[in-house]
């Protein structure tokens, strides 16, 4: 096995025999002796996919994997647990049934995946927990510890009450402790699939705190502040002593999940325990774009997306760190959901990130690549009304979001011809 494996790694590292950690010299990443950029792809269910029986579809996951492989992605971001939640749009079935009581069979879909992801030399950012409720997150383990009702915004219509509410995960000690058992049992795992203990793979590029970790609403106090710098420092830190060889992050979005304190962002990313720092850019999300009036509205959200790409970029040279553009994600024309419909807007957006993401990575500024949001593949939207239900494909859309709304579809040639030309450009810089 270990013969097998070592063609699967950088040419230098399989000379030198030993296997390459993605590390941080100082701005940029480094794999197997030269820099590393990411050109990578959103696949929050690619464990999913891996798994055995009725769950899982291990022939599809292996020509996504093929597909995205041909086009240049180098790397995948994934969601490792969910958590079993009565939220009706969450994912099911979840790794986690109750504290303690996991599915083992839904984790070996996380083994799957990583043996995968190292046969193509591809790299996993493998996130621990969610903010939001698609996968059950935070509000599910505050429903377990706290007997408060899991929340979901999309029944609820108030994500400024959610995130005021969710935030009280970091401060419940039960949570917390579930939360770290969590994490040392997927950190200190064995591979069913390779017998490779996740702390000697090298195909696990980083560890992620969670997905979109916020401190609290628009309204942040100095104290949920805090709190949330503490939070990420700690967990970061947890991480570490698990294990000393991979990175950490923590799945922040930058101003949009900092309650746009641009100090808050960087305070709570100096701590030595975070390697790298994350960003994520969501014009449709935010306002700043209307799908169904880009005439009017085009041009005020590529200022707006401009500058939040750039002024990252800028945050990460002053604390002294590498960031990556890990989501980023624009409809379809007319908002449709419609496989059918054309992405012009989309590849237009992604014309200008990948322009941002390129022309300052080879200036040398600490931008290391990007995961656009998101691979879907071959998924196709089962339902009339785009919504997902149990035993439909996955696709790049969580089940909180119409199944369609953000995916990048095998049959989106122009946009997988915009990635694959930017996963090249990229894979230039490697070599300087
Ligand atoms: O992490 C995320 N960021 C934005 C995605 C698209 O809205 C969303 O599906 C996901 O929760």
């Amino acid at each position: 096995a270990s013969l097998f494996l070592m063609h699967a790694l950088p040419p230098q590292a399989a000379a030198a025999g030993k296997p390459a950690f993605v590390k941080v010299d100082k701005t940029h990443f480094v794999r197997g002796g030269q820099r590393y950029y990411i050109a990578g792809a959103n696949f929050w269910y690619g464990a999913y996919l891996g798994a055995a029986g009725k769950v899982g579809d291990r022939a599809r996951l292996v020509k996504e994997l093929d597909t995205m492989k041909a086009v240049g992605i180098n790397n995948v971001r994934v969601l490792a647990v969910s958590e079993k939640t009565d939220m009706p749009s969450a994912v099911r079935p979840a790794t986690t049934a109750a504290p303690g009581q996991y599915d083992e069979d839904l984790l070996a879909g996380l083994d799957y995946l990583l043996a995968e992801l190292a046969k193509r030399d591809m790299t996993a950012v493998i996130y621990l927990n969610n903010f939001w409720q698609w996968s059950g997150g935070m509000t599910q383990y505050l429903n377990w510890f706290e007997g408060s009702q899991a929340l979901d915004p999309n029944v609820t219509k108030d994500y400024e009450d959610f995130m005021a509410k969710t935030v009280r995960f970091y401060r419940n000690d039960k949570a917390q402790q579930e939360y770290r058992n969590v994490i040392r049992k997927i950190v200190q795992r064995v591979n069913t699939i390779t017998g490779k203990r996740y702390v000697d793979d090298a195909t696990v590029m980083a560890w992620q705190l969670a997905n979109e970790p916020r401190p609290g609403n628009a309204k942040a106090t100095p104290e949920e502040k805090q709190v949330y710098i503490d939070w990420i420092a700690g967990t970061a830190a947890y991480i570490h002593g698990l294990d000393a060889n991979h990175l950490v992050s923590s799945g922040s979005e930058g101003l949009a999940g900092s309650a746009q304190d641009g100090d808050l962002f960087m305070q709570a990313h100096r701590t030595k325990h975070i390697d790298y720092l994350t960003y994520h850019l969501w014009p449709k999300n935010w306002g700043w774009i209307d799908s169904k009036n880009v005439a009017a509205t085009w041009d005020g959200a590529l200022e707006k997306s401009r500058h939040y790409l750039n002024v990252h970029i800028d945050y990460a040279q002053k604390v002294g760190k590498p960031i990556v553009l890990e989501e980023f994600g624009m409809d379809r024309d007319g908002a449709s959901f419609d496989i059918k419909a054309a992405t012009t807007v989309r590849d237009r957006f992604y014309r200008e990130v990948f322009d941002v993401v390129t022309t300052r990575a080879a200036k040398g500024d600490p931008i290391a690549g990007f995961n656009f949001w998101a691979w879907g593949g071959a998924g196709r939207a089962a339902n009339p009304d785009y919504w997902w239900k149990e035993g439909n494909d996955l696709m790049g859309d969580p089940p909180q979001e119409e199944q369609g709304l953000y995916s990048v579809f095998d049959s989106d040639a122009s946009t997988i011809a915009l990635i694959r030309e930017t996963a090249t450009k990229l894979k230039r810089l490697e070599r300087k």
